[in-house]
């Protein structure tokens, strides 16, 4: 196993997008290895690399990670992104896991029956449930945890970034979290990673869409 990072995943956001931002803000760098046939997917499950038959998985430190939450946690924890206890972590790993819920609500967005009355749902639920906590928690301090940079920044950067791109005028009734939004894209790795032609993905397209389910043998819609 090298040293360098390695992410196996499909070339799209997905469960690892996440990950790269937080990489890429880490300065971190990594190669990435796409799935895009069955075929090697099953390489990964025959040779023992993927611990519950999924992706992403990560190899780091000598080590084969899945979940990605735990992938996250790892990676915050070894570069001071976690916190500086136990309190400040917890509160991280909320603000985080709400921010993970409302993004995988978009991941599954491509691969919907009804794409128009989920996307109605995620715009109320960013509007009424998610961003109302951000705004109140940055209204004053510049960083959502300990007054320094933490994974929940970098994931709520990630996804505002994500609502704007469906809900272009969303930020307005929430100035605080636009006004961070600001100041998060000027950190210079995240003003390269926003570049075209960086590891960032685009949004997902048909092509990807038909290759994740051919990858995992899905023939219909997900629910
Ligand atoms: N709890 C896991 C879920 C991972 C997951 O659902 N991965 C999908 C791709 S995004 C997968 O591998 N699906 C194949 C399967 O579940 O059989 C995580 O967060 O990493």
């Amino acid at each position: 196993m090298s040293g360098k990072v390695i992410l196996h995943y499909f070339n799209g956001r997905g469960k690892m997008e996440s990950i790269r931002w937080l990489l890429t803000v880490l300065e971190v760098e990594f190669d990435e290895h796409y799935l895009t046939s069955r075929d090697q997917y099953l390489k990964l499950l025959n040779d023992g690399s993927l611990l519950f038959q999924q992706v992403p998985l990560v190899e780091i430190d000598g080590m084969k990670l899945v979940q990605t939450k735990a992938i996250l946690y790892y990676i915050a924890e070894k570069y001071n992104l976690h916190g500086k206890d136990l309190k400040e972590r917890v509160t991280i790993n909320m603000y985080s896991e709400g921010l993970m819920d409302l993004m995988e609500m978009f991941m599954m967005l491509p691969f919907a029956a009804d794409p128009k009355s989920k996307l109605d749902s995620i715009q109320s639920k960013a509007n009424e449930r998610y961003l109302p906590v951000f705004e109140k928690a940055l209204t004053g301090p510049l960083y959502l945890v300990g007054g320094k940079l933490s994974l929940a920044d970098v994931l709520l950067v990630e996804c505002t970034l994500m609502l704007e791109e469906k809900f272009p005028g969303i930020m307005k009734e929430f100035p605080s979290v636009k006004a961070f939004q600001g100041r998060m894209i000027r950190i210079p790795a995240i003003s390269r990673f926003l570049q075209p032609g960086s590891k960032r993905k685009p949004q997902p397209d048909e092509g990807y869409v038909k290759t994740v389910m051919e990858v995992f043998n899905i023939t219909g819609p997900l629910p």
